[in-house]
């Protein structure tokens, strides 16, 4: 049994905790972070951990990563200058503002571009991200024009979604300014608290001793038969649903690439919901939410999605909670309330009577009360209707889910959330799901001492260590690779037991309409070498690496393809560098028929696919270092990013010099084309 009372450490009352998931974009630029995730080194805590372990462990390692993003951020006291925080990246100078519009739910969407040019500087924003508005030359440490959350970036600027319009200085000059998520911290400070308790009390008291080894899990003894709604399930994902309905407290569904793993999320979502399960859904960001929220809403399941209305997909915003709640009784006679109250206000101006004064000034503090308890019924009403709450972790300890519990929580890609971060939403059932697969890249921590000491061990992990094919099902048939690309996957990572759909088995890019059968277009597998072509590496001024003529390589090879017929949209190129990735965007900024190919860190393309896939290695050095190159998830996750065709671009005498890598390239050299990069000459 747990000890019932222990102690948090001492440094835990001043720890200010912050979350690492806003700060996915952020590792993408910083040469040094890219060093952090190297190879499969955190193994350091994969003994039994008790809660109270868990508990003091993750203290004083949130409050690391917090100090980690704040120092990326502009509240950090080591940025000195304007100058030095656009290097860092955690402003961008010289903003104008193009657009300014209304409507996402009383939010106002403000467009900035770069008065310098047509592309934003290089910068560490990402989606989602909380940032202020400043005048341009303004101090430091001066007030902002407003707060507000990323909306959307492009190349060429910047949306932000703020609660009211600036009253003033959108016509000069301006900056924004990323901050650190102080609400996110706070919350992972809470939940560590609760946790803490949680042995004693709340729902899920008896799920914990199980998720920390202390109770074996349990299973329904009786044989749980479903009719799917979805007719096209495979063998592999049915087997999953049927041992997911039996799981008494826990189930580990295991997904790797294009296998599946949200359908089948969906299908128990909809199994669950038709046997009366109130579930509380959730995912590490916003896009894996807002993606099960759209697979839902076909189905007429009675759902709330809760968030900002900035973070949420546009085609998600009919069933977010702000609009269930305008839409609502309550929120109507909260209207009407206001209206009355703004009346009042008009009186008790004119008013010239002391005691009618008086008399106003009560009638206006009764009515500000029942305006608010209205506010929060229509809220309550909505939850409560709802038999699916979708919310990002994070989230699930918004105020407005106070005092909810669920039968269920589900958590889609809880091999990308922190352990912390999982607890938030665990904390309100006693029974739990997990999704995920802990061979594509874990969740993106900023402190390189953090992660050393086990901040990015995934409770997902955690629990296949622990529990293994006792409590998981591994989903088998994969439906995006050609077999080819898959089987590299396979071998290396899943024993060999994934199998391509033969709806996709043999699919190639020529086959898509209009593009022609040309010897860029027909391999499946394409290996360009640059070894012995003269281009080496090099370092950009916030130390990430890069490679100019690799690059050029890979936007030569992408033209290819768009001249044999592939829409630029279906192209995707990828690099593990930060400084590549903008050497890249630079160079396809200059060709209009690349306008809409994306380019990424391997990192944000995690989740996502593209019909070809150019992957640009960079490494090209006489040492053969390959830095983090050598983490195979990280490469698992690039090489299975790809539908049709997987171009890998790299020099094979540096990055053979590591036994991973190695097997890869003698893979692609075995099943595919081989081409000297010098073929692609100067072009
Ligand atoms: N049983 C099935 N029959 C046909 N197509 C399927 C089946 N299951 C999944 N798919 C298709 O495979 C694709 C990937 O599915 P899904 O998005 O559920 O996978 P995932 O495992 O969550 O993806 P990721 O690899 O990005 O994590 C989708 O286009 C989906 O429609």
């Amino acid at each position: 049994m747990f000890k019932r009372d222990f102690r948090l450490p001492s440094s835990y009352k001043d720890a200010v905790f912050i979350s690492s998931r806003s700060a996915t974009h952020t590792q993408e630029k910083s040469g040094k972070l890219e060093i952090s995730n190297c190879g499969n080194n955190n193994k350091i805590s994969n003994d039994k951990i008790t809660l109270e372990q868990f508990v003091s462990r993750m203290a004083p390692l949130i409050d690391m990563e917090k100090e980690a993003e704040i120092s990326l951020s502009m509240n950090s006291g080591a940025t000195r200058s304007l100058d030095s925080a656009q290097k860092k990246g955690s402003t961008i100078l010289n903003l104008k503002c193009v657009d300014a519009q209304t409507g996402l739910m009383g939010k106002s969407l403000l467009e900035f571009q770069s008065n310098k040019g047509d592309v934003l500087p290089p910068h560490k924003f990402g989606n989602h991200d909380v940032v202020v508005l400043k005048p341009n030359k303004s101090d430091l440490g001066s007030p902002p024009l407003g707060q507000g959350v990323v909306y959307r970036i492009k190349d060429s600027s910047i949306t932000v979604a703020f609660d009211d319009i600036p009253e003033e200085g959108l016509n000069s000059p301006l900056r924004l300014e990323k901050v650190a998520n102080e609400v996110t911290y706070r919350r992972m400070k809470e939940t560590l608290i609760q946790l803490s308790k949680s042995v004693q009390k709340g729902p899920a008291a008896d799920l914990v001793p199980v998720l920390f080894g202390e109770r074996p899990p349990t299973v329904s003894k009786k044989d749980i038969k479903f009719t799917p709604v979805n007719s096209n399930l495979d063998n592999s994902q049915k087997d999953a649903i049927s041992k997911a309905l039996s799981s008494k407290d826990l189930f580990l569904l295991h997904g790797p690439p294009g296998t599946g793993k949200t359908t089948t999320v969906v299908e128990i979502i909809l199994q669950e919901v038709k046997r009366g399960t109130k579930i509380l859904a959730c995912a590490a960001s916003n896009i894996a939410v807002d993606n099960i929220v759209e697979r839902l809403v076909p189905h007429r399941v009675k759902l709330v999605r809760v968030g900002h209305p900035a973070r949420l997909l546009p085609q998600v915003l009919e069933s977010a909670l702000d609009a269930q709640v305008l839409r609502g009784d309550n929120s109507a006679l909260a209207n009407d309330i206001r209206k009355e109250m703004k009346a009042l206000n008009g009186k008790l101006l004119k008013a010239k009577d002391k005691n009618t004064k008086r008399d106003i000034r009560r009638e206006l503090k009764t009515l500000s009360k029942e305006e608010r308890k209205r506010q929060q019924l229509a809220v309550t009403d909505v939850i409560k209707n709802a038999d699916v709450v979708l919310t990002t972790l994070t989230g699930a300890l918004s105020k407005k889910l106070d005092g909810f519990s669920f039968d269920l929580v589900i958590i889609d890609e809880a091999a990308q959330a922190l352990e912390i971060a999982c607890w938030i939403a665990l904390l309100k059932g006693p029974r739990c799901i997990l999704a995920g697969d802990h061979l594509q890249l874990p969740p993106t921590i900023q402190s390189v001492e953090a992660e050393k000491k086990g901040l990015g061990r995934t409770l997902f992990e955690r629990l296949t260590d622990l529990y293994g094919d006792d409590v998981t099902s591994m989903l088998t048939v994969q439906y995006r690779m050609h077999e080819l690309i898959m089987n590299w996957s396979s071998e290396e990572l899943y024993d060999g037991k994934i199998k391509a759909h033969s709806s996709v088995a043999a699919h190639t890019l020529y086959e898509l309409e209009d593009v022609k059968k040309s010897s860029s277009a027909e391999p499946t597998l394409l290996l360009v070498d640059i070894a012995g072509c003269d281009m080496e590496e090099k370092k950009d001024e916030e130390d990430s690496t890069l490679n100019e003529g690799e690059a050029a390589v890979a936007i030569a090879h992408a033209r290819r393809l768009v001249e044999s017929g592939v829409q630029a949209a279906n192209i995707g190129i990828i690099t593990p560098y930060a400084a590549q990735v903008v050497q890249l965007k630079m160079l396809k900024s200059k060709e209009d028929k690349l306008k809409d190919m994306e380019i990424s860190t391997v990192d944000g393309f995690q989740g996502r696919e593209k019909e070809a896939i150019i992957i640009s290695m960079v490494r090209s050095n006489s040492k053969k270092e390959v830095g983090f190159l050598s983490d195979r998830r990280r490469m698992n996750v690039a090489v299975t990013r790809a539908r049709r065709q997987c171009c890998i671009i790299c020099d094979t005498e540096t990055v053979s010099g590591d036994k991973f890598l190695k097997r890869l390239i003698e893979y692609f050299e075995e099943h595919g084309e081989y081409l000297s990069a010098s073929e692609y000459g100067t072009e």
